[in-house]
């Protein structure tokens, strides 16, 4: 009995000595981000952490919000057939993209205005997606500038433009990005004008923040992220000049400066005048798909922009098989919209993607824990994908085939 009582004492006295150390863990970004086991508990805390405006325009979507839940829906209608009896105690999660190999077939999707989730945004997307052995995808409508993303991290980097009215400006972008080392030109092709996005409508959210008693009593509810805002505001796009301008709604400022005029000769133009790769972004069907290759496209990406802009279209993965078949090897395929669980990769994979790209995932990761988060968001896919792989029979990820899938 005695020797049980010192024993838990001894344990006692040791638990309180490591507990201001373990505390501090707990609280940590570290800490926060370990305890998130899946992207939904990165969802979650990040729900918590930032105020409901900033979480709304992240996980928001355009009307009904219909493709956004279908993007999700539509990978639990692929089903998995799994092979028997293939070694799979080597999982190889390698592919090569634009002619250079990535440690995992996931890379980062541009996102706007991501430092409104953390004043780190895309210089925290960054180093996470270069530790993570990837790519990192920097937005036209970026909280942080190309040069202090080049400057944050060293790895692989590509630039996502918006095609603006002032064709100045657009220059100006693609020598900046040239000059500091963004490898691939990404043109996203579905925001002709902007989504309605009924969260964002409803909560006023606009461009630089409208400071009402509200968004104080928001910011008085979430302190820590308070704290970030604060010390680092970064409150509108930061490489077009945006600074010092009257507050906006999103969906205006884009619709004024964006130009609704683009059409193939614009990536027609823009594929003369980029040295390196040019992917297209958002395209959702196989004839659009053929002409980008057409227009010497290096690499599409099937996406319906997470469901943030027109609502009612198919989900990505639905529209990737006859893309993949129409474009059979002329470009290289990626997919976004809709990837939280590695199971969805096995399965873009399968369908003829040779990488993903994610959005949320690293919004979320943000929101809920910085750069940790991020991080997390990441390493949980990567070892979701690995289980899934060795379950499915494919231990080499870029071997996976349509074989696997129904
Ligand atoms: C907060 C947020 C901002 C975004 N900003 C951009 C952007 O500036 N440029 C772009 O091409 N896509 C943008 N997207 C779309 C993403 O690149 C990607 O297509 C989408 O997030 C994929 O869906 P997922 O969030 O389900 O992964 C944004 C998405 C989110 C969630
Ligand atoms: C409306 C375009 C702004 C940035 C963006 O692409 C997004 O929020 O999805």
């Amino acid at each position: 009995m005695n020797a049980l009582l010192d024993l838990a004492a001894q344990q006692l006295r040791a638990d309180l000595a490591t507990a201001p150390g373990r505390v501090r863990q707990r609280l940590s970004d570290e800490g926060r981000a370990a305890r998130c086991r899946t992207i939904a508990e990165l969802r979650a805390a990040a729900k918590r952490s930032v105020p409901r405006p900033i979480f709304d325009y992240a996980d928001g979507a355009a009307w009904d919000e219909v493709t956004a839940r279908r993007n999700i829906s539509a990978f639990e209608d692929v089903t998995l057939h799994p092979k028997a009896l293939t070694d799979v105690s080597e999982i190889d999660l390698r592919t090569s993209v634009l002619g250079g190999e990535i440690a995992l077939p996931i890379i980062a999707a541009p996102t706007g205005l991501t430092g409104l989730q953390h004043p780190e945004g895309e210089m925290a997307i960054a180093r996470a997606a270069h530790a993570a052995g990837t790519i990192t995808t920097l937005s036209t409508m970026a909280s942080c500038t190309i040069e202090e993303v080049a400057a944050a991290s060293d790895g692989r980097r590509w630039f996502q433009l918006y095609v603006m009215s002032d064709r100045g400006l657009v220059d100006s972008l693609l020598a900046r990005a040239a000059e500091h080392g963004y490898e691939a030109l990404m043109l996203t092709v579905d925001v002709q004008v902007a989504g309605v996005r009924e969260r964002d409508v409803r909560n006023g959210f606009s461009v630089p923040p409208r400071i009402s008693l509200k968004t104080l009593a928001q910011g008085v509810t979430h302190p820590r992220w308070s704290a970030g805002f604060v010390a680092h505001p970064r409150m509108v796009p930061a490489n077009l000049g945006w600074e010092g301008s009257a507050t906006a709604t999103l969906a205006s400022a884009v619709n004024r400066s964006f130009d609704p005029t683009v059409t193939w000769d614009d990536l027609a133009d823009l594929r003369s005048r980029w040295k390196g790769p040019v992917i297209v972004k958002g395209v959702m069907r196989a004839d659009d798909a053929l002409r980008c290759v057409e227009h010497g496209a290096d690499a599409i990406v099937v996406s319906n922009h997470g469901g943030r802009q027109l609502d009612g279209a198919a989900a990505a993965i639905e529209a990737l098989p006859a893309i993949a078949d129409a474009v059979s090897g002329r470009a290289e395929v990626y997919l976004d919209s809709g990837i939280r669980r590695g199971t969805d990769i096995v399965k873009a994979l399968a369908l003829g993607a040779r990488a993903v790209l994610i959005g949320r995932a690293l919004m979320y990761g943000l929101g809920a824990a910085g750069e940790a988060g991020a991080r997390r968001a990441f390493s949980i896919l990567e070892a979701e994908l690995r289980v899934a792989l060795a379950l499915a029979g494919y231990p080499r990820a870029a071997e996976i085939g349509r074989d696997a899938v129904s």
